[in-house]
């Protein structure tokens, strides 16, 4: 451990001052649960009707609702600090210079930690959030550009750490200014930043607040109205920036945000599972986590759709042949309206309400919106007439008119009601319909594709495909906007979304911004996107800046040169990545009997459980039963992450449910088999191989496919 200390003290000495700290910090940490929980137990009393008499009390909770309010802010609060995961108090700590250039910070001193640490509210801090303005310098401060810092400290703790002061083990002095700061460390030479990256990882995903690079944090840190899309090499951080950004906003701007909602979206539950508690562990509970299917409303999938369909209704194309589908149903008028209003009647020419329903559908509302505009113009032409004959109608008058039979009955004929369901049946029910909204659009034999075999007797009791709920949202979604939007949402793998998808998700987000994150070269999905800005205008925000990060943080350098070999024939145009890792084995395990494979591969996994870590077997879906049964029989019991089961040590994978997560060690078996896994077979394997932290062995009985050679 370095120690650049104050001139006349020893390391030991300020280990001993930081520990001290520690015992301050922990304190007022404790004293402030309890004050939450007097809070809580306090506002209990008051909401029970317990007054304590003291006329200074009576107020704080006047009426039913706002004591409700406040009763629910004060659990929550107490909850929150109370479940506050025990760790470090503080991660690092900024030594501001007495100069000028340190502007209001001169001569300060801060610690930075995951959260905010004070004897009360309104006291100054003993510990900043980690997402305060002055933080910031923590994570951008240079030799070059030291920003008025003339020390960043660090703080290395204990492996998996409760923050007590006997787990502080060290720390690391950076000095910033002046001549010392011309040849200071930066931040990846820091012994305390390589041991965080080059720790072994076990269970789900931890938060990086105290090893964030310049690159992440300016991506962290871009505002709330702004959307942005990282393209990312494997192991870059796009999934830890993407999480960090959401726990930024929610702290920085929580009226826009936090009340808007945030969203974080990935590819599937083992994902899910795997980044569910960077969040929490940063404070942030109330996020919602889930997949792009999951924001669709809930029916049962009741049919399978044949390769071609699937793809069709994945497509963009859909979009436009479902929005003529919909206003197909939009008819012009073919008759003047006649309304009986007493013993009178009024009577409005064809060719009025022709222009009525024209402008209308120029305008493109939403559908449902689209038909109380008629009615609205229908009963104001009524009223027109109705004045001209007798003065001004009232309120009530036009309420009488617009509710009318006659002019119910004209709205059903111009501009019926419709649900989704009936619109997406009649189209896939109707070989018909299907060629007048496929029109120069869909083929003839691709119009087959999508029609039905049999047409069901009533679109209630149509069976749905998996690829069919898309298409009912996207009809919900042009009867009317979803109601349910958020402020900011978080794609990850969103190379991997369909355009139908990418559709359902910028509907979510009409008045919201997107950090979209991915990796082109890991598409593994039939569609998968080709290039960012058509993906970005799918998704609604074709205004994103497009940012490469490159440094990869998991893959060590000789396993990613192995990977990036596959990059020439994944026809993508990306940066390759670069490791920051110079650690790491790859190592081949060459079988030439195809039937011993399996057993290779669980004697590898033996021998991996001798060293730290996690370990996981990925292979093609076909071959993971045949491996299970090796390894079972080498007396090994694999997890499987779909199952939630994060914390054995040796998980068995298939190829397609490895995006995102990583272990310690990885035994890949047969990688000619993942290449051959359909069209998208080498992307898989790009995946595959940039899983390991540490140590990836490929065992194999066929030849190595022929773009890693
Ligand atoms: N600044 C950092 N300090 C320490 N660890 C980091 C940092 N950035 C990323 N990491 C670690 O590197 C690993 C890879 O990060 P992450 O999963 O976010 O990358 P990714 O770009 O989403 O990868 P992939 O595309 O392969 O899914 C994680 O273990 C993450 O915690």
């Amino acid at each position: 451990m370095t120690g650049d200390t104050t001139p006349g003290t020893t390391l030991g000495d300020e280990l001993t001052d930081e520990r001290g700290y520690i015992d301050v910090c922990r304190a007022a940490l404790d004293r402030t649960v309890d004050a939450a929980r007097e809070r809580v137990l306090e506002g209990a009393g008051v909401l029970a009707g317990q007054h304590s008499g003291d006329p200074a009390e009576e107020g704080v909770a006047g009426d039913g609702a706002s004591a409700e309010a406040l009763g629910r802010h004060l659990r929550s609060q107490a909850k929150e600090l109370s479940e506050a995961p025990e760790g470090p108090p503080f991660f690092g700590r900024l030594d501001f210079v007495p100069g000028e250039e340190a502007g209001e910070h001169r001569g300060q001193r801060y610690y930075i930690g995951r959260r905010r640490i004070a004897e009360h509210p309104s006291a100054p801090p003993l510990v900043l959030d980690w997402r305060a303005p002055v933080s910031r310098a923590f994570y951008q401060a240079t030799a070059r550009q030291p920003g008025g810092v003339a020390v960043r400290r660090r703080f290395g703790w204990a492996p998996g750490s409760a923050g007590t002061a006997a787990d502080l083990t060290g720390l690391e002095d950076e000095p910033l200014d002046g001549a010392a700061g011309a040849t200071a460390q930066d931040g990846l030479a820091s012994r305390i930043v390589a041991g965080e990256i080059e720790r072994p990882r076990v269970g789900p995903m931890r938060d990086i607040v105290a090893t964030i690079q310049p690159e992440q944090d300016d991506l962290v840190r871009s505002g709330p109205a702004e959307s942005v899309c990282v393209q990312g090499a494997p192991g870059t951080g796009k999934t830890a920036v993407g999480l960090h950004r959401a726990a930024y906003l929610l702290y920085t701007y929580p009226r826009k945000v936090e009340r808007g909602g945030l969203l974080v979206l990935g590819p599937n539950s083992a994902f899910l599972g795997y980044i569910s508690e960077v969040l929490p562990s940063l404070g942030e509970v109330g996020v919602r986590q889930c997949r792009v299917d999951d924001l669709l409303a809930e029916r049962e999938v009741r049919a399978e759709d044949g390769q071609e369909a699937v793809a069709l209704k994945h497509g963009a194309r859909m979009a436009i042949v479902l929005q003529r589908a919909l206003y197909a149903r939009v008819r012009a008028p073919e008759e003047p309206l006649a309304v009986p209003d007493g013993s009178y009647r009024w009577r409005l020419p064809e060719d009025e309400l022709r222009r009525v329903v024209e402008e209308t559908r120029a305008q493109a509302p939403p559908y449902e919106v689209g038909r109380e505009r008629v009615r609205a113009r229908t009963v104001a032409l009524l009223r027109a007439l109705a004045e001209r004959r007798a003065g001004p109608p009232g309120a009530a008058w036009e309420r009488r008119m617009g509710r009318s039979r006659a002019v119910t009955r004209f709205l059903d004929s111009v501009w019926p009601r419709v649900t989704p369901e009936e619109v997406v049946a009649e189209l896939l029910g109707s070989r018909e319909a299907l060629a007048a909204a496929g029109q120069g659009l869909l083929s003839p034999d691709e119009q087959s594709a999508l029609l039905w075999s049999v047409r069901p007797r009533s679109p209630r009791s149509a069976k749905w495909s998996a690829a069919d709920l898309l298409l009912l949202d996207e009809v919900a979604g042009l009867i009317r906007h979803p109601e349910e939007s958020y402020g900011h949402v978080v794609v990850d793998e969103a190379q991997d979304l369909s355009p139908m998808q990418c559709r359902a998700v910028a509907r979510r987000s009409r008045f919201g911004s997107l950090t979209v994150l991915g990796d082109l070269a890991q598409g593994t999905t039939p569609w998968a996107a080709g290039d960012w800005p058509a993906q970005l205008a799918h998704l609604g925000v074709p205004e994103a800046d497009v940012v490469p990060l490159t440094t990869g943080f998991r893959v060590p350098a000789a396993i990613i040169e192995t990977a990036n070999r596959l990059l020439g024939a994944l026809n993508v145009a990306v940066p390759p990545a670069r490791s920051l890792r110079p650690d790491g084995t790859l190592r081949h395990i060459r079988v030439s009997d195809p039937a011993e494979l399996n057993r290779a591969v669980a004697e590898a996994v033996g021998t991996a459980l001798g060293s730290e870590g996690s370990v996981a077997v990925i292979a093609d879906g076909a071959r993971t039963a045949g491996l299970r049964t090796a390894l079972e029989a080498a007396g090994i019991t694999p997890g499987a992450p779909e199952a939630g089961e994060l914390a054995e040590r040796v998980t068995l994978l298939p190829a397609d449910l490895a995006k995102g997560l990583e272990y310690d060690h990885v035994v890949l078996a047969e990688p000619a088999e993942i290449a051959e896994s359909g069209p998208r077979g080498l992307h898989r394997l790009y995946v595959v191989l940039t899983r390991a932290v540490s140590r990836l062995e490929i065992a194999h009985a066929r030849d190595l496919p022929h773009a890693m050679r």
